[in-house]
């Protein structure tokens, strides 16, 4: 019997290393959801707790109105509302809540690294469920089963003592060789909030540093989160259908190195197999902002030919493919975190001149390295335009209100394929208010 559930939207096919691929069915246009998922198991990270509801993940920070209450009975989990509890307890936590206090005290939990202590909380939520056998979960379970284990032997971790029986340790210890390799981080609004088991998505999706989807999640009143699939190019009938699964702007040499330590593969993606001749070096972080200062009038030029303007036409494909030589030192590890430490200090601080001139170059940079659509270029350019409104706010300047309004205008086409995320209040809510607040002011003027 073949366990997975695969959507009509895909087909599995064999792939010479990684065992299998998802090929896309039929032509898929930009922003079509290729698969959706409820996750099978997630748990936040500490410093989300008390903050976000451990069953549906919603935040009182972005919804006021929610009323996080602890459990009273394990003092540790916490939820927006009676139904939540009660799905979570049903779904798992009535196996672990007795014991969860003590565990999370013990002095083998507090003897783990952080990354270890997350697992331990993954797995012993997944052995819950699979010891309770709900209906509803035996898909994922038996998927998330027949997932490829990671390729190193992993030390044993424990798991919070369970109200019945758990499985055997041999089959606990399988569960979790399959964790580093395909376990997902929960991103809301591009900011890590815990760690999400995926079977489904994790089965069918092999990774690229330059992909043509990626994951977005989706929070709901009264339900595990749900990661959705979404193209952020046209795919055709047969093609290879790919997500990121680091972040394609850490530097060429340490991409490589993770994807083989933690996955096992060497990565020959059209943007490696362009960076891999590049020869990138290491540069100091104190010779950043020299080198950036230098190259940066010609960046922009290339980049932006004429200029930016609301109708900016976004590259067909990342501008790697035709980097002039010269650039090629932008893509070292040092250069985007020097630059982006450097923008959030001048977005805060001023200048903004300063501020936006890196802004700039970081707008470039991505455009080298993402897929034009790719949404971290979207929410970059709404930081621009919240500091471009807030100088407006301060000096009445009309260039100010233009600026914000043609990077929010270049944004909204970006963060409108990717879609809406999270629970409310996200980047492209917020660019869309920002247009509207500009075009009132407008109005009145
Ligand atoms: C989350 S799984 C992806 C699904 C996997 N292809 C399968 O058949 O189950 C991750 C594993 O797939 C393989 N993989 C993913 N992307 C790959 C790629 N671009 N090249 C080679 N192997 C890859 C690696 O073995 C990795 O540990």
């Amino acid at each position: 019997m073949n366990p997975i559930d695969i959507p009509d939207t895909l087909r599995l096919v064999d792939h010479p290393i990684a065992r299998n691929t998802a090929v896309a069915t039929r032509n898929l246009p930009i922003g079509s959801v290729v698969l959706t998922e409820p996750v099978l198991t997630s748990v936040l990270f500490p410093d989300k707790t008390g903050s976000r509801c451990d069953y549906c993940h919603r935040s009182d920070h972005t919804e006021p109105e929610l009323r996080i209450r602890k459990c009273t009975g394990c003092e540790v989990q916490w939820y927006c509302d009676e139904q939540c509890q009660k799905l979570h307890w049903d779904s798992s936590h009535r196996l672990v809540c007795k014991a969860y206090l003590d565990f999370v005290m013990s002095r083998v939990y507090l003897a783990l690294s952080d990354d270890q202590m997350m697992d331990c909380l993954v797995l012993s939520q997944l052995v819950a469920e699979i010891t309770l056998r709900r209906p509803e979960s035996a898909t994922a379970i038996l998927t998330f089963e027949s997932l490829l284990p990671s390729p190193h032997e992993l030390e044993a971790i424990p798991v919070i003592p369970m109200r019945r029986d758990p499985p055997p340790l041999s089959r606990i210890a399988a569960l979790y060789q399959r964790f580093p390799n395909n376990n997902h981080v929960i991103q809301i609004h591009l900011r890590p909030i815990g760690v999400a088991i995926l079977p489904l998505t994790s089965r069918l999706l092999n990774h690229s540093c330059s992909p043509n989807a990626v994951l977005r999640y989706i929070l709901s009143a009264s339900q595990k989160p749900r990661a959705e699939v979404v193209t952020i190019r046209e795919i055709a009938e047969g093609d290879e259908v790919s997500i990121p699964y680091l972040d394609p702007a850490i530097s060429y040499p340490e991409r490589q190195s993770r994807l083989k330590d933690i996955y096992g593969f060497e990565c020959s993606c059209k943007l490696c197999t362009i960076q891999l001749p590049m020869n990138i070096r290491s540069i100091a972080g104190s010779e950043v902002l020299g080198l950036v200062n230098a190259l940066e009038p010609a960046l922009h030029q290339f980049a932006f030919g004429e200029g930016i303007t609301a109708d900016f036409q976004l590259p067909e494909e990342q501008l790697c493919v035709r980097l002039p030589e010269d650039f090629r030192l932008l893509m070292d590890d040092p250069v985007l975190s020097v630059l982006t430490t450097s923008f959030s200090i001048a977005s805060d601080e001023g200048p903004f001149e300063m501020a936006m001139s890196t802004g700039k170059t970081i707008f470039a940079i991505y455009l080298c390295i993402y897929p034009p659509c790719y949404p971290q270029i979207g929410f970059h350019l709404l930081e621009m335009a919240k500091v471009a409104w807030n100088e407006y706010t301060k000096e009445n300047k009309r260039g100010d209100v233009e600026t914000a309004n043609t990077y929010l205008t270049i944004a909204r086409r970006i963060l409108d394929v990717y879609g809406r995320e999270g629970d409310s209040g996200g980047p492209l809510d917020e660019v869309n208010e920002l247009l509207e607040l500009i075009r009132t002011s407008e109005e009145q003027e």
